[in-house]
């Protein structure tokens, strides 16, 4: 047998916890042939809840779990990890905005990036699904520089990107497995640009352009991107408006999909939205970690170039950037940094 993957989850006692480390252990990720390390950590006063995780996963009785460790230091959690599902962080509630939970939550980045560079390999990928959660990654990335590239670091818009390509898949009247290349832009935030204009749907048996196939340029430019919340760009206030708690399902699913794709690749002619550190691609400022059309083979992502972009989709970009500078600059001086 291989040696395992060691994957760790942190949050993992909380409710995208509860949903992400069985799909992981079954195979969901990796492959139902890789064996699995799952190390599972959240804060002491959450540690009799993690163990009662650790001890259903074992009762799961899953072939290629090797073991399962339920930690609440850092030391024990990243020490020679090979992914990091980054989930352990406030969930926002009724009314705020993923932002607001910024004060709260980067310091846990911070000193987890801090960790990262003491206790990881230098070649362990990282997934940051906690809010804000491109913001958080950027922080993560930053202390963990000089020992972890910041190529290694993402952050969570999958969901977002599942939710594009659902709603598409309904208007055209196919199944979502019939969708493409549906991208989301920016920051996992309100202001995130989902942007169809490149998506293809396959309809009876040909591929077309997602715009003929769902046939309602309007609804596109504004209801498909935010009517009243209910689609993409605020889907995430209508679950906690409506469940009294922010996604969990669907945002484990996704952070599933995120990292199966980094480590298995992106088919050909396909793309998948990852929010990663810019290298000025589209004119995004270098080092923001922002979601783009990405490409992967052989456990490395390109950001999909020469893509042509009109105005209404530029007035978009420059706003979600607008967003992810200031949360940058607001994160820096939560951490005690200057402004870059
Ligand atoms: N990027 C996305 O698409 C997306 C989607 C859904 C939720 N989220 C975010 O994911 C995060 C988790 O959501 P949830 O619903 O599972 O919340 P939750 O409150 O149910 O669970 C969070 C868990 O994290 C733990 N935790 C807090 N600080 C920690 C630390 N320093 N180290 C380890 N664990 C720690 C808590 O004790 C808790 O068990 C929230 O910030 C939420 O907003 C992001
Ligand atoms: O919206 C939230 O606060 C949770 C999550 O980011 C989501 O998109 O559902």
């Amino acid at each position: 047998m291989a040696s395992p993957l060691r994957v760790l989850v942190t949050g993992a006692a909380g409710q995208i916890g509860y949903s992400l480390v069985l799909q992981i252990a079954k195979g969901d990720v990796f492959g139902k042939e890789t064996p699995i390390v799952l190390v599972l950590l959240d804060i002491p006063p959450m540690a009799a809840v993690l163990e009662g995780v650790q001890f259903e996963l074992t009762d799961c009785a899953l072939a290629n779990l090797t073991g399962v460790e339920a930690v609440t230091n850092e030391k024990d959690a990243f020490t020679n990890i090979d992914y990091a599902f980054l989930v352990g962080a406030m969930p926002r509630k009724e009314g705020m905005e993923r932002k607001d939970l910024l004060a709260a939550n980067v310091r846990i980045f911070k000193s987890q990036g801090a960790a990262l560079a003491e206790f990881a390999k230098p070649t362990t990928k990282v997934i940051v699904v906690g809010n804000p959660a491109n913001t958080n990654a950027f922080i993560c990335a930053k202390y963990a520089a000089g020992k972890i590239p910041a190529r290694n670091f993402s952050a969570m818009t999958r969901l977002d990107h599942n939710r594009a390509s659902a709603q598409v898949a309904i208007k055209s009247g196919v199944t979502v497995g019939n969708v493409k290349n549906v991208i989301i832009w920016g920051n996992h935030s309100s202001t995130q640009f989902p942007d169809v204009s490149h998506a293809k749907v396959n309809k009876n048996g040909s591929e077309v352009d997602a715009v003929s196939a769902v046939g309602d340029s309007a609804w596109l430019q504004s209801g498909f991107i935010s009517v009243r919340g209910v689609t993409v760009q605020k889907r995430g206030a209508v679950i906690i408006e409506r469940r009294k708690l922010s996604s969990a399902m669907s945002a484990a699913k996704a952070a599933c999909d995120h990292i199966h794709d980094w480590y298995k690749g992106t088919p050909a002619g396909s793309f998948v939205s990852m929010a990663v550190p810019s290298d000025g691609s589209y004119g995004i400022p270098e080092g923001l970690i922002f979601s783009f059309p990405v490409t992967i083979s052989n456990g490395e992502w390109k950001i999909v170039q020469g893509l042509e972009l009109n105005d209404f989709a530029k007035e978009k970009i420059a706003v979600t950037t607008k967003e992810l500078l200031e949360e940058r600059d607001e994160a820096l001086a939560a951490c005690g940094e200057s402004k870059q």
